[in-house]
């Protein structure tokens, strides 16, 4: 079973089985040098294979930046607090969770967290009037609307209504806009995007000169993805279903972001040895060894990718929780800039 990026969020309330399976070689190649002939024979072997993008743990180290950066900046401001308002209208299980994990990782960092519940009948002024007393919110420096919305509310409509100063998903269009000129600058850019742009240099991968090929071209995901690694001067292909020879362009790109929302479309035939592979995708796959008859993968054949790549992360373990820790930065970026204007 495969599932599109909004609609994988369906799985989030669901404990991933088993954890990724870890390839030895990559936990191997942490622990070089060895000393003996046989040891080093096996490091030989090793250095051909990925070096795996710890996400979670690089997600656990921006969130403790981010609390030292907080704490200052409440110093410096007599107190004043970075505010996050998270809207969720319906009782989606995989949503409330995606809630509650924001507001948790706020409260870790130092940010306050406010949120107004609707019920699935909500209407789409109910919404809008929301979104329109937050925008006025001093306390609130970002609000963020948990998607997917219930069909009869028009999603484009109320993004739209957010204020671009509290915009920290990034999906206004006047923040997208920006992000697609050269010569300016988006007040935020979208967390997951930013994420795997955020794993990609913290792991000492370069972009500039460099192909990269972008799987997918969703306007949260794949669309932004593509404008951050063209603004790192990376020359992009932005690949869709209806791309001719998309392996062929895939194998040619010296940096890969997965993000089709389809398990394990992108195949080990599909890196280039020494390519970077970032995988968004999360999908729950049957599997009737698994204790809940499923496990989570990503759009990447992770066992057969990480052979080849030179960087490559997990899921889960990988982007998600930069998701979230992009989420809080832009958080803090925006109470910045508001306390620097008030000051
Ligand atoms: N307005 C809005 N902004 C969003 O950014 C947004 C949204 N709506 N709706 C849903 C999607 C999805 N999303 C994720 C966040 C964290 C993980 C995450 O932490 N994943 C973990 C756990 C995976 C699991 O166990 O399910 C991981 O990959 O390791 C995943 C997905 C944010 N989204
Ligand atoms: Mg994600």
């Amino acid at each position: 079973m495969a599932l599109a990026f909004a609609t994988a969020v369906s799985f989030k309330q669901v404990q991933p089985v088993s954890a990724p399976r870890a390839n030895p070689r990559v936990v191997l190649t942490a622990r070089r040098p060895q000393r003996t002939a046989a040891a080093r024979r096996v490091t030989m072997t090793i250095t051909s294979s990925a070096k795996l993008i710890d996400g979670k743990a690089i997600a656990e180290t921006i969130r403790q930046e981010l609390k030292a950066e907080v704490d200052e900046l409440k110093a410096k401001h007599g107190g004043k607090t970075p505010g996050l308002a998270v809207v969720l209208v319906g009782e989606r299980k995989d949503s409330q969770t995606y809630v509650r994990n924001k507001k948790k990782a706020c409260e870790e960092v130092g940010i306050a967290s406010f949120g107004t519940d609707l019920p699935e009948t909500a209407s789409e002024d109910e919404v809008l009037k929301v979104v329109a007393a937050y925008n006025a919110d001093p306390a609130v420096h970002g609000i963020l609307v948990q998607l997917p919305l219930p069909k009869h509310i028009n999603e484009q409509k109320v993004l739209d209504a957010i204020s671009i100063e509290k915009d920290v998903d990034g999906f206004h269009p006047l923040n997208i806009g920006a992000l697609a000129m050269r010569g300016r600058d988006p007040l935020f850019v979208p967390c997951t995007p930013k994420g795997c742009l955020e794993l990609l240099k913290r792991s000492g991968v370069q972009l500039a000169g460099k192909k990269a090929a972008v799987v997918g071209r969703s306007n949260i995901v794949g669309m932004p993805a593509a404008l951050l690694l063209q603004r790192e001067d990376a020359t992009v292909t932005v690949i869709h279903s209806r791309t001719p020879d998309a392996q062929k362009i895939c194998a040619e790109a010296d940096i890969i972001i997965a993000a089709c929302g389809r398990a394990e479309m992108v195949g080990g035939d599909w890196v280039k040895p020494g390519a970077a592979v970032i995988d968004v995708g999360i999908n729950a796959v049957d599997d009737p060894s698994a204790k809940r008859g499923y496990r989570l993968v990503g759009d990447v054949d992770f066992a057969a990718a990480s052979e080849r790549a030179s960087h490559i992360t997990p899921v889960p373990g990988g982007v998600g929780p930069m998701t979230i820790a992009m989420l809080l930065r832009n958080c803090v970026d925006g109470a910045t800039r508001t306390f620097a204007a008030q000051a």
